[in-house]
């Protein structure tokens, strides 16, 4: 196969439009048949050795960001603002704690989940939770990716929500080899979900003091010169040509750059799930590339996805039916 010409296929029709599955959660996987075994290894589960089913058939929402502790205090959140009431003498525990991989907690309808950084490591944990709700009888869950991201031309400490994730040469799809051949998924994510959080940051007090954004994000394959620092161990450019590349990106409609959006969305678009990446910027990339606001700050700041996804969250459950298409 060596040297062999990969021909990129594209593997949806129409990648502008968001198909959400409705009802049961459907696998499109004709090899996981029901009744087999299926193992999923990294978070120490399977639809054998658990009742999948009474574990998680309640399940509505899945969150998701790259820190373990960051993904716990999240589900501490969600147990005050939500009032749920955790079995006596027990707290939260990590049910992935079979393994050191990823962390689950599970809190009334949502499970909190940490992805680690970047596309592998996100990537594996999606199709083991996908598998999971799908053996467990979930129907119409939806998606958040709770993160952290550079800004481009917009205050530290901004929101930025993902209309599009793209690759680090701005195409807005996930390439991936597969079977030797490269592939292209889509990364457009759900325009009515994003929409409607928007609407709820500009409105909600908790998260109305600050700017959030609709808007393009970069997903790059690496913090430093997948970047366009200047900080990292190697650098073969000079600042001059950071500036360009990070200007050009700015003017294409990006707000931000992370690790994870485009394998999120592209996954998202895949699995017909509504979904929805919402960023917190920690600096602005075309000021600098050292993060040195103070860790109170940072703590304060990685708060504010997850305040705004638990506002969202506690008005679906309490009925509110949303209507972005309305003013
Ligand atoms: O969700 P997090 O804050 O972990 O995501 C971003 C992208 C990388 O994984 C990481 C780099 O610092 O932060
Ligand atoms: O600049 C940043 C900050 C957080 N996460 C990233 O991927 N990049």
């Amino acid at each position: 196969m060596s040297g062999e010409q990969t021909n990129p296929v594209i593997t949806e029709q129409h990648p502008d439009q968001f198909l959400i599955q409705k009802g049961k959660l459907k696998l499109s996987n004709p090899h996981i048949q029901p009744g087999q075994e299926d193992v999923l290894y990294h978070i120490a589960l399977g639809n054998k050795s658990h009742n999948l089913q009474s574990l998680f058939q309640d399940i509505k929402f899945v969150c998701m960001g790259g820190s373990p502790n960051r993904m716990r205090q999240f589900a501490d959140y969600l147990v005050s603002e939500l009032h749920i009431n955790l079995p006596s003498g027990m707290g939260l525990t990590n049910i992935a704690c079979g393994s050191d991989r990823y962390v689950l907690y599970k809190v009334g309808p949502v499970l909190s989940v940490s992805h680690g950084m970047g596309v592998p490591s996100l990537s594996i944990i999606f199709h083991e939770i996908v598998k999971l709700l799908h053996h467990a009888g979930c129907s119409d869950v939806t998606f958040f990716r709770l993160g952290t991201s550079g800004g481009l031309g917009i205050e530290p400490g901004s929101l930025v929500i993902t209309e599009e994730a793209v690759d680090g040469l701005l195409r807005p799809y996930m390439e991936m080899a597969t079977l030797g051949r490269l592939v292209q998924y889509p990364s457009r994510l759900d325009p009515d979900l994003a929409r409607e959080l928007q609407k709820l940051a500009l409105t909600d007090p908790e998260c109305h003091c600050h700017s959030t954004y609709l808007s393009k994000t970069m997903c790059t394959l690496d913090f430093y010169e997948g970047q366009a620092r200047l900080d990292g161990a190697f650098c073969d450019y000079q600042a001059e040509d950071k500036m360009t590349f990070l200007k050009k990106v700015h003017s294409s409609g990006v707000a931000n750059i992370e690790m994870e959006s485009l394998c999120f969305a592209s996954y998202c678009h895949r699995a017909g799930i509504r979904g929805a990446v919402v960023c917190v910027t920690l600096l602005d990339r075309l000021e600098g590339d050292q993060i040195t606001t103070p860790h109170n700050i940072l703590e304060e700041w990685q708060q504010r996805p997850q305040k705004l996804v638990a506002s969202y969250i506690k008005l679906c459950l309490n009925g509110k039916n949303f209507s972005s298409k309305s003013s």
